[in-house]
């Protein structure tokens, strides 16, 4: 089966009379199965709206690749635009309008039936609010009427960017909660942010961006696998002497205030039984399992460097890319793809 997103060396640089050329996409590459809830991960800055834009036909890509459900994109994208709901960027409203008179507006104005509205007010969780005026919405509630825009044509694809940006946490989780059960009605759904819990707790697939190139993609699980080194943090009595055991056994540790962290093995009972043998016994023994902020760290040198990716998928540079899985607007901010 097509993948329903395809890029593959996308480029785009921007020049400004300030600044000169800048590259925000450098040869970068995604692909994005049906029915995956795919993160987009990347420090700020390293390209993601532009890659988003680019793939929607709002900025002119220089070179790459793109097709989305199958259409070569943009050239072709008005032919599957009905099954593409996308939000990049906020979107603004109409603070006067009632959140039902806002998609009533906007359902007209892209010829989609309007009995679509309730329903997609439903689906966001604002049928009880849909008659309030949009100006005494909260961001949550804006962001979640946004989303509702994006339904009306009843996607099969939906592209956020950054949907979470700006919430307060009650706003973070009802977005979670709403992206999840979309997910669950069947729709794929492309999800930017920088918010990597967000992102570990949404998302069954990752494709993780920094200045501008690949630098991992696959299924989250399997990226993470491939970041666990096997260590675990140990606690118990006399940590030195412990230290001394468990390095005499060949095990590397690391010895910090209050606890060790010893790796090379993946097996706890080699750790328990060499400290055990010896007297000493374990009080905690604790596998340390990467999660996506630290791999996210460790690929993209941090928030603080967003310009040092450590691994990149360019083959001139010859560096590997972490691939797990072999896969076979406007101002508005709401996007007609
Ligand atoms: N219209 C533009 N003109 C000039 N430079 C731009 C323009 N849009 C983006 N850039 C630059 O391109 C780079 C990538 O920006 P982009 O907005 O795509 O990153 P991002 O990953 O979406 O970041 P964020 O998470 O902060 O939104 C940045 O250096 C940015 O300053």
């Amino acid at each position: 089966m097509s993948p329903v997103i395809e890029i593959s060396g996308l480029r785009k640089a921007f020049r400004s009379l300030r600044q000169g050329r800048r590259v925000a996409v450098d040869g970068f590459d995604m692909r994005v199965e049906a029915g995956q809830v795919h993160g987009f991960l990347g420090p700020n800055g390293s390209g993601k709206t532009t890659t988003l834009r680019a793939l929607l036909g709002l900025v002119r890509a220089d070179a790459g690749e793109m097709t989305v459900l199958g259409a070569r994109a943009p050239a072709e994208l008005p032919r599957v635009a009905g099954r593409v709901g996308a939000i990049v960027e906020s979107p603004q409203f109409f603070g006067n309008f009632t959140g039902y008179r806002t998609l009533r507006l906007l359902a007209l104005a892209g010829g989609v039936p309007t009995d679509r509205v309730d329903r997609a007010l439903e689906l966001v969780g604002l049928r009880d609010r849909g008659d309030e005026r949009v100006r005494g919405y909260s961001l949550g509630m804006r962001q979640r009427l946004a989303v509702a825009s994006a339904l009306l044509k009843d996607p099969e694809l939906l592209i956020l960017d950054e949907p979470a940006n700006g919430l307060d946490p009650a706003g973070i989780r009802e977005m979670r909660d709403l992206t999840r059960s979309l997910a669950e009605t069947g729709v794929t759904v492309l999800v930017s942010s920088h918010i990597l819990a967000e992102i570990q707790l949404i998302c069954d697939h990752v494709t993780i961006i920094s200045a501008g190139r690949r630098v991992a993609a696959g299924r989250v699980d399997d990226v993470l696998a491939g970041f666990d080194r096997h260590e675990f943090r140990v606690r118990v009595a006399e940590p030195e002497r412990a230290a001394e055991l468990l390095r005499a056994a060949g095990l590397p540790v690391g010895a910090y205030p209050d606890h060790l962290v010893v790796g090379g093995s993946g097996d706890p009972e080699l750790i328990a039984r060499t400290l055990g043998e010896q007297g000493l016994w374990v009080h905690e023994l604790t596998p340390l399992r990467p999660d996506l902020e630290s791999v996210f760290l460790e690929l993209t040198g941090g928030p603080a460097h967003p310009a040092v990716p450590r691994q990149v998928d360019d083959a001139q540079a010859g560096d590997r890319v972490i691939e797990l899985e072999a896969t076979g607007a406007e101002d508005s901010g709401r996007v007609d793809a």
